[in-house]
């Protein structure tokens, strides 16, 4: 996956919404952190994987992969805020038997930690959990890119039609 190229394209779309809101020069590592948060559960309840007193299906996976880039978008916005940019080493290491459920946790574990620590270490941490919870989910990269670029475009949309 070229992720450079995807890391690229956030920083455009991030220095567009900037401008458009005149917020070039504040910091908005808070708000998109916070954003991530919000988004991971919206990804969570689209999954219903915690509804144990539910027999209601999950979304469709379309619907799903939808919500998950919306995770990447603030994902990649908070690496780019420090300066980091995921940097693909192989295969990661991690535990395959977990529960969605469980993968989830662990994401917003990592996330909390690297928004006390931000260090690049926690950065590259946060980003394998997050992609091998994409994994979980059962989507490819091509899946995950291809969904990415397409949420990329209505982002720049809804701003130039006053979203
Ligand atoms: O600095 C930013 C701010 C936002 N986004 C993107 C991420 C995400 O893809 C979208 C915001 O999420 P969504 O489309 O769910 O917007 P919302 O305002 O939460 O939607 P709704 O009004 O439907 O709740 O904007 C960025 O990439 N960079």
């Amino acid at each position: 996956m070229d992720w450079k190229q995807l890391f690229e394209m956030q920083k455009q779309l991030d220095t567009y919404i900037e401008n458009h809101h005149d917020l070039s020069e504040v910091n908005l590592f808070q708000e998109k952190h916070l954003a991530l948060l919000v988004e991971l559960g919206e990804l969570a309840n689209e999954t219903r994987c915690f509804k144990f007193w539910s027999t209601k299906p999950r979304n469709s996976q379309q619907v799903i992969l939808e919500e998950y880039v919306d995770v990447l978008h603030f994902l990649m916005s908070i690496g780019i805020e420090k300066g980091f940019i995921y940097l693909e080493k192989g295969q990661n290491d991690m535990e395959a038997s977990l529960t969605e459920s469980e993968c989830f946790y662990q994401v917003y574990q990592k996330a909390i930690t690297y928004r006390e620590n931000p260090t690049d270490q926690h950065y590259q941490d946060l980003f394998s959990w997050s992609l091998h919870l994409a994994n979980q989910l059962g989507f490819s990269d091509k899946d995950i890119q291809q969904a990415y670029w397409e949420k990329n475009q209505i982002n720049y949309q809804r701003q130039d039609q006053g979203y």
